[in-house]
């Protein structure tokens, strides 16, 4: 049984303070630790109340480096980029952002430059703050041919296309791995919405037998993971 904690909240509101603070604590005790921290940040919607909490907070964001947990293949400018919101948020407070792609290399290029970039910086992450779609996946670990390779890959980052595109964002992407998910010190996962709490109670509740790629991913996890979630 994959070991989470699930955290409800009343509104969207008090979801966005929990996990900002949530954040806040993980990467403080990181700095307190070790003087740095290096966590990975999801795309899509729903993070962008509690990071807009999260970068009010007082921390030593110089000595923060922000990854996105999987970007598309787009350039850092276009509006689909997650490291663009990342950046546009983040680097006026110091922190250091990395993209993992430019979009300018063809996807399996775009995995291996990104794998490269990521053996540069202090490993393993602190922290990974994942989102999830309706479909099951987490980062950009997606169904379709792609999915063995994700969870298999000893990489920290892969190139993928999802099978199908997802229609919101129809891009091939680079994705940390299940390896560079699962070596972080802590995991939070950020959800709303009545049809993505079934979809994750089930992929925990069916792990490596998921047919959901968030619940093949979690199986193996040994750190314990906290889910916030509201309506
Ligand atoms: O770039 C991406 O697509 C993501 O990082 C992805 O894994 C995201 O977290 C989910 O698709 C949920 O997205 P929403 O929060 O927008 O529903």
């Amino acid at each position: 049984m994959i070991d989470a904690e699930w955290w409800d909240y009343d509104s969207a509101e008090e979801l966005a303070e929990a996990v900002a603070g949530d954040a806040q604590f993980v990467i403080e005790s990181a700095l307190d630790a070790r003087g740095d921290a290096v966590v990975a940040f999801a795309g899509g919607r729903t993070p962008d109340a509690a990071q807009a909490l999260l970068a009010k907070a007082k921390l030593k964001w110089k000595s923060v480096t922000i990854v996105p947990t999987d970007d598309r293949l787009v350039p850092v400018q276009d509006k689909a980029s997650n490291v663009r919101g990342l950046a546009e948020r983040f680097l006026p407070l110091g922190a250091r952002v990395l993209p993992l792609t430019g979009g300018d290399l063809p996807v399996e290029a775009a995995g291996k430059a990104a794998d490269a970039r990521l053996q540069a910086i202090h490993w393993p992450l602190d922290f990974v703050w994942l989102g999830m779609g309706e479909d099951g996946h987490t980062a950009s670990i997606f169904p379709g041919a792609d999915l063995e390779t994700a969870l298999s890959a000893p990489h920290r980052a892969i190139g993928v296309t999802p099978d199908p595109l997802p229609a919101e964002a129809p891009f091939a992407r680079v994705t940390l791995t299940k390896s560079a998910i699962l070596g972080a010190r802590a995991i939070l996962i950020h959800i709303t919405g009545e049809k993505k709490r079934k979809v994750l109670e089930k992929a925990l509740k069916d792990g490596a037998g998921s047919q959901y790629p968030i619940g093949r991913l979690l199986a193996d996890a040994t750190q314990a993971i906290d889910i916030h979630w509201c309506p």
